[in-house]
């Protein structure tokens, strides 16, 4: 029964065993470090799931892993059927079993903003979605968190609704940027980092910052070892004339392209030249870290990246799925589904994306799932300067980033690498991001093969399913279940009843 639930396809030879294993799962005691029954589909807090396709220790191949009390105990790697007999077993045969996804850019916007995004809906979607860590992005919500109190409204108003577990990004902002105890306010209280903006954000309560309040923020951050996260577009100083004029037509996506050109990436990339050389070794805020959130422009803004790397800046850069997905071609005009900041580009710019990644020049991924309430984004209008700018994707990154990461040949270690282990190490995530003895059993079981077909059918957890660009399209890659912290929180398009995500907050 308990085996049942779970979906888990016992192995004929193993049939006795299991039966007596069911039965032992079945007395196990609930356990309070899992957070009690309602907590998890399978209320056991000591088994093992195994597979053909487990992905550790840079390997894919058949392993048994142990899980108990929340962690990962031991990993039987090879022939885990002889292994496993008399032991309690959901064996998954060849799905496959990977590190739970961490997606360090996403827009949960309570408080304040509930009816574009919420902590429920928003972890549920992560949850469907094999995502098992989220770190929330400090604005959307009303207040931004950019100070020790509106972190803590954060955290009141995520109480009992996390399904997976949350960190916090905190704000830097003029207000707080030059002082350096406002910030260690923000810091002791438990955000992950800081993120700010170069060009205008959208939301008047989170003004966006210049080179030099991001030069002395870093310099606070590195006491810390604490990243900065920056949305890298900046209004060029002249503004080149293939630039917008009053003329042309709002709802053409060529308009809202040439609105936002590559240009602002190379600006804002260029007026942080000096703040990378400050966190080289021997620098000025050595210690800190730059991460580039959303880069789109695949040429002289990834190049001028990939110098300041080379020459010793602690730099790291994330894509999102929705660059790697869609191209400017084909982005129907009127269709405000798609527009986001920076702009999607032409698809040899995406080829070009697929390639950096590949390469390594880009080193992870992330949703930047921002979406608004559904009027914001001005669909029968089709404007593309006034609609809101964001991409409402959480549920299906891994489906999306896998369908059209096959064509370039990606390998289930590489999705592994850019979706858990890279965003774990930025967000300083200590034992999360790998299937690894000791650590968090935060694990997604997948079926890569499995297509479906994104219709109006499809349960969508996230708020406003129709502002999602990824609705109507076919899709590689089912999510059979999620586990956080070992509690099971999502399999069979069910999630657990009670909500035991854990808040995430650095020491
Ligand atoms: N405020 C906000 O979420 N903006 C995001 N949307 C988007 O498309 N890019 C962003 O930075
Ligand atoms: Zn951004
Ligand atoms: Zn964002």
């Amino acid at each position: 029964m308990a085996m049942a639930a779970a979906k888990g396809r016992v192995l004929p030879l193993l049939a006795v065993a299991a039966a007596l294993a069911a039965a032992l799962l079945y007395r196990a005691p609930f356990s309070k470090s899992l957070g009690g029954e309602g907590c998890s589909l399978l209320p056991h807090d000591h088994f093992w799931i195994a597979s053909e396709r487990v992905v550790t220790l840079g390997r894919v191949g058949p392993a048994a892993v142990e899980v108990k009390g929340g962690l990962i105990n031991a990993i039987a790697v090879g022939d885990y059927r002889s292994f496993l007999l008399r032991r309690p077993v959901v064996d998954y045969g060849d799905a496959v079993i990977m590190p739970g996804l961490i997606d360090v850019h996403a827009h949960l916007d309570e408080p304040g903003r509930a009816e574009w995004e919420g902590f429920s809906t928003g972890t549920r979607a992560a949850a469907a979605g094999g995502i098992t860590t989220l770190v929330d992005m400090p604005l959307n919500s009303y207040p931004s968190t950019v100070s020790e109190e509106t972190l803590k409204l954060k955290l009141d108003a995520a109480k009992d609704k996390l399904h997976v577990d949350v960190g916090f990004w905190g704000g830097l902002v003029p207000e707080n940027a030059l002082n350096p105890s406002a910030l260690e306010s923000l810091l002791n209280a438990g955000v992950l980092g800081l993120k700010s903006f170069m060009c205008p954000s959208g939301i008047n309560d989170f003004p966006m910052t210049n080179s030099t309040h991001i030069e002395e923020g870093l310099v606070t951050l590195a006491k810390y070892k604490r990243p900065l996260l920056i949305h890298a577009e900046r209004i060029p100083d002249v503004q080149n004339e293939d630039g917008i004029d009053g003329e042309l037509d709002p709802k053409a996506y060529t308009t809202y392209l040439k609105s936002r050109p590559p240009a602002w990436e190379e600006a804002a990339i260029k007026d942080l030249q000096r703040a990378m050389k400050d966190t080289e070794i021997g620098g000025r805020s050595e210690g800190a870290h730059i991460h580039i959130v959303h880069l789109s422009d695949a040429k002289t803004s990834l190049g001028l990246l990939k110098d300041a790397k080379q020459n010793g800046a602690r730099v790291s850069v994330e894509t999102c799925p929705h660059y790697l997905a869609f191209s400017a071609e084909e982005v129907p005009d009127g269709d405000t589904r798609f527009k986001c900041a920076p702009p999607i580009r032409d698809s040899t710019n995406r080829d070009n994306l697929w390639e950096a990644l590949l390469d390594g020049h880009i080193d992870m991924l992330s949703s930047d799932h921002s979406p608004s309430a559904p009027d914001l984004k001005l669909m029968e209008e089709g404007n593309f300067l006034r609609a809101w700018g964001g991409i409402s994707s959480l549920q299906f990154v891994l489906p999306v980033t896998w369908s059209h990461g096959k064509k370039y040949g990606i390998s289930l270690n590489q999705l592994a690498s850019w979706w858990s282990e890279r965003p774990a190490m930025l967000a300083g995530l200590k034992k999360k991001g790998a299937v690894l003895p000791g650590y968090r059993a935060d694990i997604v079981v997948w079926k890569p093969e499995a297509q479906f077909h994104l219709d109006d059918s499809h349960p969508v957890y996230h708020k406003h399913r129709n502002i999602s660009a990824y609705l109507g399209k076919q899709l590689s890659g089912k999510i059979l279940s999620t586990f956080v912290g070992g509690n099971l929180v999502f399999a069979e398009d069910k999630h657990a009843k009670a909500a035991c995500g854990a808040p995430i907050l650095a020491k």
